[in-house]
């Protein structure tokens, strides 16, 4: 049997591993099978915690349904901080990932933030598979196009549109997901502005679907929304608005990192004969 722990931020859903003191076995077969909805457990992500080699508290390596690895994991990380914290007993812990070292901590309102460093804006770091402007990808799909590209580890699509709930997000996500452009595949975003100033946004995560929230996807969203001016993102955090609730995102002028801030959960522990 092998204990985990089933955690979410909005409802943006993981089941973590703890693969510190003894590695686990994780074929791609056992993956899909553990996130299988109706014959697993199910994740949107799964993490496995594992020893740090960068001074950090700990690695997470992060896995999609579909048995790919993740390079980052905004909703992720804030859970797997906030273990991290409780076990140090501190409010303050880093969490490496193969995006980077990435600090996180807690408020005083109970909310977890993380630093998901300075988002990537050159085509070969996103990646793109060629050399075009990534504020206006030539990329055109019915009621899609013109997107912004941007790179928080792993690569983002943000797509404006006067409605994101009129998409058709789970016909039209997989295949920009699959677009040419895209070498690695790509998350999706699809993003309107309220009169309330705040954005919503709807994500198809690549290798997992459509989710309730995708922290990396917000931040993407954040920063593509800064570059096209539709917000001011760099003064104080911007809201978004996602199926699970609201995440608050800053692209801090400073040092040009992006943080992210939201509630996190654990919904229970268990084990597994998987
Ligand atoms: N839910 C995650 C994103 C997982 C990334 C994954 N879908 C990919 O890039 O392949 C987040 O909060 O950032």
């Amino acid at each position: 049997m092998l204990a985990f722990r089933k955690m979410h931020g909005l409802g943006n859903d993981f089941v973590v591993l703890d693969a510190r003191a003894k590695p686990v076995d994780l074929p791609e077969s056992r993956i899909r099978a553990i996130g299988d909805r109706h014959r697993g457990i199910g994740f949107d992500q799964l993490l496995v915690i594992e020893p740090p080699t960068d001074g950090s508290t700990a690695f997470m390596r992060i896995y999609n349904p579909d048995g790919s690895e993740a390079q980052a994991c905004g909703n992720g990380t804030r859970c797997v901080a906030h273990l991290l914290m409780d076990e140090a007993g501190s409010d303050e812990v880093a969490v490496q990932t193969r995006r980077g070292r990435l600090p996180s901590y807690r408020n005083s309102d109970g909310t977890v933030s993380v630093d998901m460093g300075a988002p990537m804006l050159d085509w070969q770091d996103i990646p793109l598979a060629r050399d075009v402007d990534h504020l206006h990808l030539p990329i055109e799909l019915e009621v899609l196009h013109d997107p912004v590209a941007v790179g928080m580890g792993n690569p983002h699509c943000v797509f404006f549109v006067p409605d994101a709930e009129a998409v058709d997000l789970s016909r039209l996500g997989p295949q920009i997901e699959h677009h040419p452009m895209f070498p690695e595949r790509t998350n999706v975003e699809v993003a309107s502005l309220g009169p309330d100033g705040v954005l919503r946004l709807r994500v198809w995560e690549r290798g997992a679907g459509i989710t309730l929230a995708c922290g990396s996807g917000t931040c993407a969203t954040a920063v593509a929304a800064h570059l096209r001016g539709h917000v001011d993102a760099s003064e104080q955090p911007i809201r978004i608005r996602v199926d699970g609730g609201e995440l608050a995102i800053q692209w801090r002028q400073d040092d040009g990192h992006v943080i992210m801030t939201g509630p996190i959960a654990t919904s229970f522990l268990g084990e597994m004969a998987l």
